[in-house]
């Protein structure tokens, strides 16, 4: 497997997420993984423009509200590249983040030459479009423009061709915005709110996600946004929201996710976005995210 970084914040309003990789392989990821078996192959930090020459003119939206598209592109051309590149060696692709715009570039690489399907652990839809946005920020944009809604139908950049909408799964939904919420409800997109999560556990949910999401096709992208998990245990990130995933449903979630694996080889690849270690305490949510990869990729308790 191949460990990619992506130390991009064009998508957040909060800076500091650039910093998400290198904070994740602090907290002993390759060494967490290796426990598996796996090969770990850390092919370090794509180059991305870097903040300190921002321009500020720039921020101004080109389209839409969505700020930095720009940047966003560039980050997403250079990291489909690098995940095709990955998959296309043989080497499973695990993306660190960054902020969760880098999505739009993991599934336009992992969707270049196959149907896959996603599953989107978050507390948010990230079904904006720049026309939709509350924020303008591009990280509550990347399912949309990845399916080409709204006004990313002209933005052949972030379009993730063999992306199927109708094997989109989220996962743990808690605050979505007004225009965000009619777009989900009139797609073919699966939601799993937190209250189905309530309702009928983190099992039955996960299961049946990732049903949805492999039905017919090569294979599925797991997007894990650590806001997905409840701020008690991932306080570093840039938009918490209350009652979020517990640490356990957090590592049950993931190890479904390598059980189904083990049996039918479905995951293609996978990103764990949104570590903010400037908004963290003492590391715990990087920690956090190292310790899911681990779970992910087949670690077991016994
Ligand atoms: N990947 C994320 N953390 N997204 C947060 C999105 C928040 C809000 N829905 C927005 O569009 O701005
Ligand atoms: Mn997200
Ligand atoms: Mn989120």
């Amino acid at each position: 497997m191949r460990i990619i970084g992506a130390p991009s914040d064009y998508g957040a309003n909060r800076r500091g997420v650039d910093m998400g990789p290198s904070a994740i392989r602090y907290a002993d990821l390759a060494a967490g993984i290796e426990v598996t078996g796996a090969t770990v192959h850390d092919a370090g930090d794509l180059a991305v423009p870097r903040a300190e020459e921002r321009d500020p003119d720039r921020e101004q939206p080109t389209v839409g509200k969505a700020k930095f598209l720009r940047e966003t592109r560039e980050v997403s051309r250079t990291l489909a590249d690098a995940v095709a590149d990955s998959l296309a060696d043989g080497e499973f692709p695990l993306v660190l983040g960054g902020d969760h715009s880098i999505a739009i570039g993991s599934l336009a690489g992992t969707a270049r030459d196959a149907e896959v399907g996603a599953v989107w652990f978050d507390a948010h839809g990230d079904f904006n479009t720049p026309e939709t946005s509350p924020s303008g920020n591009v990280h509550g944009m990347p399912v949309a423009a990845a399916l080409g809604k709204g006004s990313f139908a002209d933005a052949t950049w972030a379009r993730a061709d063999g992306l199927r909408e109708e094997n989109v799964v989220f996962v743990g939904l808690r605050d979505i915005d007004e225009h965000e919420r009619e777009a989900i409800n009139e797609s073919d997109v699966t939601a799993f709110t937190m209250s189905d999560i309530d309702e009928r556990g983190i099992s039955t949910v996960v299961e049946e996600a990732l049903d949805v999401a492999s039905a017919g096709v090569d294979g599925v992208h797991v997007s894990f946004d650590l806001d997905w998990l409840d701020p008690n245990e991932a306080p570093g990130v840039g938009t918490p929201v209350r009652g979020g995933a517990t640490y356990r449903e957090a590592h049950w979630a993931l190890e479904a996710v390598a059980n189904r694996d083990a049996e039918d080889g479905i995951l293609r690849s996978m990103e764990l976005v949104e570590v903010n270690p400037i908004l963290d305490q003492s590391n715990r949510t990087a920690e956090m995210a190292a310790e899911l990869a681990a779970s992910a990729l087949g670690k077991r308790i016994l």
